[in-house]
């Protein structure tokens, strides 16, 4: 059976400064494993039985980045599926967003990520890594600026 993981991509907007370009002011959370290769992904992980999608993303990131849902808002209109091949079995992982409602509420991490990284999209392309979670971010970006 295909593995199944949902979680949210989660961003907060600079307030200092008026940013030189629409969307300069926004940061990607990114957390790294403490396991396998040391990967960076958003807040994300299996679905649990009689668990629906959302609620995955919502326990995971509470969890896995120590934030409850009212610390930040979800955005309507956007949610990505990616698919990948892990251990040569399809996984799909699904997104949604979400904005932090203040910038400087602290990241908890659980024992299974070692940091975590606030970053502009570029910078959270790089350390993604990975084509798919590469194009989930620009299209992310580009549904923020767009909405800007
Ligand atoms: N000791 C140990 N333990 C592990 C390991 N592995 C897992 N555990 C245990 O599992 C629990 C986590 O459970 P959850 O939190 O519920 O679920 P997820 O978050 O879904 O879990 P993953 O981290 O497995 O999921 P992915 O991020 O999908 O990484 C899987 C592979 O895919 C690569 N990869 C990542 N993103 C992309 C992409 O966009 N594109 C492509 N092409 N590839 C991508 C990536 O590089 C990696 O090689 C932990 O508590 C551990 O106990 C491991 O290697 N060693």
């Amino acid at each position: 059976m295909a593995l199944r993981a949902c979680g949210l991509i989660i961003y907060r907007r600079l307030q200092a400064g008026s940013p030189s370009k629409v969307g300069d002011n926004i940061e990607y959370l990114l957390l790294q494993t403490s396991y396998g290769t040391h990967h960076w992904t958003p807040p994300k992980g299996h679905v649990d039985p009689g668990e629906d999608d959302l609620q995955t993303a919502l326990r995971e990131t509470q969890e896995e980045a120590g934030l409850d849902s009212n610390q930040f808002t979800l955005i309507e209109g956007f949610k990505k599926e990616l698919q990948y091949i892990v251990r040569s079995k399809p996984k799909t992982v699904i997104y949604w967003l979400a904005e932090m409602n203040d910038c400087n509420t602290e990241i908890k991490l659980s024992d299974e990520h070692q940091a975590f990284r606030w970053l502009k999209l570029e910078e959270a392309c790089k350390c993604a890594e990975y084509k798919e979670m590469q194009a989930a971010f620009r299209a992310v970006h580009q549904f923020l600026c767009s909405k800007a």
